[in-house]
């Protein structure tokens, strides 16, 4: 069972360490606290939050990071071995790169205008990693609204918690790849938006070309669910949410009430935390969150 004050006396100043390191981080690039909060989302689907995705593939161990939703896509590595980095010089041994992980998604959205919560830590780092599991687990963004409901069901995350953690997309970028055909081929999507996503997303070329997930991609504000009821989703995924069907109610609520959509989100984000995580004697305190120890 986690606890907030799982590091209480071997780790006093721990929550002060990875805000800081964080602070620093989202100064330097505001796009990091995206960033780091969907690592956890990432590391939570697959296996439970439990460091995995945070391992490094080598010549002899295939991990997450190049399964299919992860590569050349899931970022901020580098920031979370500098939190580690940090945490490790002060109590050695000790904090796992899962809590670590935990701690600075919280951080991150809190820094950019989010709500924030209480983090139940005591997660330990898994000594392996499953690519196939990651391929298998992590929602695509060509999915369907039923596709979505039942993927997050699996994980014990209801519809309601599906509908409110995708408000995640109120943060960060992506890619044209990904959206390509919704912008080129769909007709539930706001035609002048369309045409002006195609601008920097044409038919051909530009698969990496970036644009935000809602109108203001460094701002943890209700305008994903604004943009959503405008038909102005930019995944498919997303306007599944708002696409006549079960989460439309939902999605119209939070897109007029910040408040509703703050207080869920954080609930859910606690809900989703608790994913299948090792306790106990079970995986390692990883030293370096790239490798195994
Ligand atoms: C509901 C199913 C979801 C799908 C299909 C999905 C899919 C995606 C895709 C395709 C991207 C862009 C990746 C790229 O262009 O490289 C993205 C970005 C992002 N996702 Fe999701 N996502 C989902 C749910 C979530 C959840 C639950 C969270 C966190 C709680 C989350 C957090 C983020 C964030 C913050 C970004 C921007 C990252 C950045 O700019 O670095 N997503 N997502
Ligand atoms: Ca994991
Ligand atoms: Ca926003």
């Amino acid at each position: 069972q986690l606890t907030p004050d799982f590091y209480a006396r071997t780790c006093p100043r721990l929550k002060f360490t990875v805000r800081d390191a964080m602070r620093q981080a989202v100064q330097r690039e505001p796009r990091m606290a995206a960033s780091i909060l969907r690592l956890f989302f990432h590391d939570c689907f697959v296996n439970g939050c439990d460091g995995s995705i945070l391992l490094d593939d080598t010549a002899t161990f295939t991990g997450e990071q190049n399964a299919f939703p992860n590569r050349n896509s899931v970022r901020g590595f580098e920031v979370i071995d500098a939190i580690k980095a940090r945490v490790e010089a002060a109590c050695a041994a000790t904090v796992s790169c899962a809590d670590v992980l935990a701690l600075a998604a919280r951080d991150g959205v809190e820094l950019v205008g989010g709500p924030s919560w209480r983090v139940a830590l005591g997660r330990r780092d898994a000594r392996t990693a499953s690519q196939a599991q990651a391929n298998s687990d992590l929602p695509s963004p060509f999915a369907n609204l039923s596709t979505l409901i039942s993927m997050f069901a699996a994980k014990g995350l209801n519809a309601r918690d599906m509908t409110v953690l995708s408000g995640a997309h109120t943060l960060g970028f992506a890619q044209c790849s990904l959206f390509r055909t919704r912008i080129h081929n769909e007709t539930n999507i706001d035609p002048s938006f369309a045409a002006s996503r195609r601008l920097t997303c044409p038919l051909s070329g530009g698969d990496s070309n970036l644009a935000a997930l809602d109108a203001t991609p460094n701002r943890f504000d209700n305008s994903y669910y604004r943009k959503l009821v405008a038909r102005r989703g930019l995944l498919h995924s997303d306007q599944e949410l708002f696409n006549g069907g079960s989460q439309d109610g939902l999605v119209r609520t939070y897109s007029f009430n910040m408040a509703a959509f703050a207080g869920d989100f954080a609930a859910a984000m606690v809900k989703m935390g608790n994913i299948s995580p090792l306790t106990g004697t079970a995986g390692e305190i990883r030293t370096t969150c790239g490798a195994v120890n």
